[in-house]
């Protein structure tokens, strides 16, 4: 079993072929309107179908989302990826009601924001470590091609279930793994030729070097 990956931000139907064919396991869909990788519910239900065709979950990306929302894109996601200022409560709340599997991205810069994982560990099923960005430098909560100090990870990391995020590509994805110590990892713009435009080259690439790290047994 290799490193178990994420691919983000995936808006049509060769990207999820590539996607799914190279091996990822969770195809993310972002349901945030200014991110150029934006699809509505309509399209991401299709692109669910061929994702799933493929054996790969699938996740939606939400940024403090309305209950509407998660009710309108439900059919087109197995996993609720929480990357906005949701309080514990409210992931508690969006569990219970949706029956899904939830992940809270945390943002991270210094060790104290590690340690922040500790007060969702009870109520989602996945944390997902992503990079900081400076206040007013980009609208966008991820998705933004930057990575931290993947050496914060180090003997902080959560008792549930954990993915690294942030400026992945496949040129420092070795270092990451090492470094952090990561199973799991969600890449986006670093697969991308521009932005929300991803690369069936860079996918296949980068899936072969998942193939060459990681755990050898599956996670849950
Ligand atoms: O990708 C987006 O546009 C996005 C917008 C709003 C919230 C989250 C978003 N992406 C979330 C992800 O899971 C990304 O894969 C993660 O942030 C890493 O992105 P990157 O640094 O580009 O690899």
């Amino acid at each position: 079993m290799s490193l178990e990956v994420k691919i983000c931000g995936l808006a049509s139907p060769n990207v999820i072929d590539a996607a799914g064919k190279n091996g990822a396991r969770w195809a993310g869909f972002v349901f945030f309107p200014p991110s150029p990788r934006y699809v509505d519910a309509r399209l991401a239900i299709d692109l669910a179908a061929i994702a799933r065709s493929h054996g790969m979950e699938t996740v939606g990306v939400y940024v403090n989302p309305t209950d509407r929302l998660l009710d309108e894109t439900a059919p087109a996601v197995d996993w609720i990826q929480l990357h906005g200022q949701e309080t514990p409560e409210r992931a508690q709340a969006i569990r219970a009601q949706s029956g899904k599997r939830l992940i809270k991205a945390l943002p991270i810069a210094e060790a104290a924001d590690v340690e922040a994982a500790r007060t969702y560990e009870a109520v989602v099923d996945m944390i997902l470590f992503d990079a900081k960005v400076q206040p007013g430098t980009t609208r966008l909560p991820g998705g933004n091609g930057r990575t931290f100090d993947w050496t914060l990870l180090e003997g902080r990391t959560p008792s549930l279930p954990w993915m690294l995020s942030g400026g992945l590509d496949a040129d420092n994805l070795a270092q990451a793994v090492l470094e952090s110590g990561a199973k799991r990892v969600d890449v986006s713009s670093g697969l991308e030729d521009a932005p929300g435009l991803k690369s069936l080259d860079k996918i296949a690439q980068f899936m072969n070097h998942a193939r060459t790290l990681g755990p050898k047994e599956q996670t849950p």
